[in-house]
């Protein structure tokens, strides 16, 4: 599909990519490069690539398409690094958790010559490294593109292949729109799981080896999420910003709610609002993993749409 492919970073996502590129043949040679030494050295021993660089400008020389698998922070960083070395034509893009932010970064560094095609694999899991790839991450799941409005459909035709070669369902959104709707679906679970896990750990008095102990698995579904990369996390908190504080205000609201509910033995409010819930997971498990983005303007978890009430109010199934 492409000659050369440049990877730089080379953590979960950009290994998993490796993997995938080489499984199906996407590329005649695939380079490495990432910023610390000792990383390369366990890509070059895990063979991910064909040629590993530890300057990402040598890396993407001659590159048709390159991959930026970075901390979004690190965005712009790299952008600048690259920007002299890019081939004419070729296609950059990136996998970053955040859109708006990487495109601000990026696209001023990046000569005019090359097609920028900003992305998003819906895909991931806690661990970070080059050891934490695997060929199947993107089996069956979104990749979200976010081109700009000069994007020539030729290249996102050619980069929207390539993710669908890598096993994806491919979507394009504006990047505001994908912040908004990250926010909501992934970037509060992983803040409402340091929170809880955090929260637990202070109360020394029932925590430490009781947390352990007596983890029930809905604590311990939270601790798999407040494992992830500290960096990563970092950056996407600092980078989706307005959105991820739009998305805490309405949770905070909905948990007052939630509070005052329980405070009043308002048992109908809380019946209502687990089944409303209950039928939102079931919905996303009769669609698979094809769940349409929220809708904004209606979704307010604390207040669900009469007609969504099932009319019994008691017992469990
Ligand atoms: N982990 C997930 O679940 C997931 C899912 C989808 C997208 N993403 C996004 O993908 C990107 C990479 O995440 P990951 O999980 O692969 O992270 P990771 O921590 O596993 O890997 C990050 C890689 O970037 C390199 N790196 C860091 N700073 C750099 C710099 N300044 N210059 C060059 N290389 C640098 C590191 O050495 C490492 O190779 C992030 O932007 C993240 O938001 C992550
Ligand atoms: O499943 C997980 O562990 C993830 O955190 C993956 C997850 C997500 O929230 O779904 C996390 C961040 C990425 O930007 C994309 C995917």
């Amino acid at each position: 599909m492409f000659d050369r492919v440049a990877l730089v970073g080379i953590g979960l996502i950009g290994s998993s990519l490796a993997h995938v590129i080489r499984r199906e043949g996407l590329a005649g040679t695939i380079v490495v490069s990432t910023r610390s030494a000792a990383t390369l050295e366990r890509a070059a021993e895990l063979d991910l690539g064909d040629v590993y660089e530890g300057d990402p400008a040598k890396a993407v020389e001659n590159a048709d398409l390159v991959i930026v698998s970075v901390p979004v922070g690190a965005s712009g960083a790299v952008a600048r690094a690259i920007a002299p070395a890019l081939k004419a034509g070729a296609i950059v893009t990136d996998v970053g958790s955040t859109k708006g932010s990487v495109v601000s970064q990026m696209a001023p560094e990046l000569p005019s010559s090359v097609h920028f095609i900003p992305g998003h694999p819906i895909a991931g899991t806690e661990r970070s490294g080059p050891d934490a790839g695997f060929a199947d991450l993107f089996d069956g799941r979104w990749c979200i593109l976010t081109p700009l409005p000069d994007t020539d459909p030729d290249a996102l035709a050619r980069l929207s292949g390539f993710w669908e070669a890598c096993g994806s369902k491919v979507d394009v959104m504006d990047p505001a729109h994908h912040d908004m709707v990250l926010a909501i679906v992934s970037h509060l679970p992983h803040i409402i799981a340091y929170n809880i896990v955090g929260t637990a750990d202070d109360l020394e008095a029932v925590t430490k080896s009781e947390v352990i102990k007596y983890s029930a698995s809905g604590f311990r579904d939270f601790t798999r999420l407040a494992a992830s990369d500290p960096t990563m996390w970092r950056d996407v908190c600092l980078h989706n910003r307005e959105a991820i504080l739009e998305m805490l205000a309405r949770f905070s609201e909905d948990l007052s709610a939630l509070q005052r509910a329980i405070r009043w033995g308002d048992g109908d409010k809380l019946f209502d609002l687990f089944t409303h819930t209950r039928a939102v997971r079931r919905s996303i498990i009769e669609a698979g993993q094809d769940i349409d983005v929220p809708d904004f303007g209606r979704h307010v978890v604390a207040h669900p749409p009469r007609d969504a009430r099932e009319p019994e109010k008691s017992g469990s199934s």
